[in-house]
């Protein structure tokens, strides 16, 4: 069934906490309780209607995902496209504000972070809060483990450039550059909804795999 009424959206959530975790504050620094097991967590920040996480849950069995988003309209999305996946005990969503992570997880308690098509923010007074600004990096930082990885995908130039240069002045290792993803695609790239909405219309795809190093001892 789809939801459109979107009121009913915060009972809808709140009836599936086995999916979208009611108390994740409980969880700090053990989620492995929650998904009773130590497999590596990934999270996608900025989840949206979750079939970026839902296909790579189903594709990738040992890795527990989470998909975070802000609002209960679009998380429902999220939760319905969950459900009809069937049982995927390594996918948990989470409604929760990215800026506010620390509050949720500690560090080495993730293990990846993906950034998929986030919010440009196009004008320089807003640039804190675009998800590839310094302060985002830090955060995400303080929650990976050493060597952590962030992957991002955008059909938005500018966004690239400014991540390109927000990570790379950040001292991050730039792994993996693609100016059009489509062009040479990897077998194992799940698209977003966005990724499949901006491709079909012949947009390139800007992707980049970063990572962030060891600060070794003064
Ligand atoms: C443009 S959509 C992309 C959705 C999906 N990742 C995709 O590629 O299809 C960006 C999503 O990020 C969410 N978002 C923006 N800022 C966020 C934040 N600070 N914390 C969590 N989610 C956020 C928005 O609500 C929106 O659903």
């Amino acid at each position: 069934m789809r939801l459109r009424n979107k009121p009913w959206a915060e009972d809808f959530i709140a009836a599936h906490p086995h999916i979208v975790i009611p108390n994740p504050e409980d969880y700090k620094g053990k989620w492995g309780e929650l998904f009773q097991n130590d497999k590596p967590l990934h999270i996608e920040v900025g989840t949206g209607k979750g079939q970026f996480v839902t296909g790579m849950a189903k594709a990738n069995p040992d890795i527990n995902y989470m998909g975070i988003e802000l609002y209960d309209s679009v998380i429902v999305s999220a939760l319905e496209n969950a459900l009809e996946a069937g049982t995927l005990p390594n996918l948990k969503l989470l409604k929760v504000n990215g800026a506010h992570l620390a509050k949720f997880f500690e560090k080495n308690d993730v293990s990846r972070v993906y950034l998929n098509f986030s919010d440009p923010w196009p004008k320089t007074r807003h640039e804190k809060r675009r998800l590839s600004h310094g302060n985002f990096l830090k955060l995400y930082e303080s929650i990976l483990v050493d060597n952590g990885e962030v992957h991002f995908k955008t059909d938005n130039r500018g966004l690239f450039e400014f991540s390109l240069m927000s990570m790379s002045a950040y001292g991050m290792l730039l792994k993996y550059v693609s100016l059009d993803l489509h062009a040479n695609m990897p077998e194992d790239n799940i698209m977003t909804e966005y990724e499949e909405k901006f491709s079909a219309k012949g947009q390139p795809i800007y992707r980049l795999e970063s990572q962030f190093l060891t600060k070794k001892a003064d």
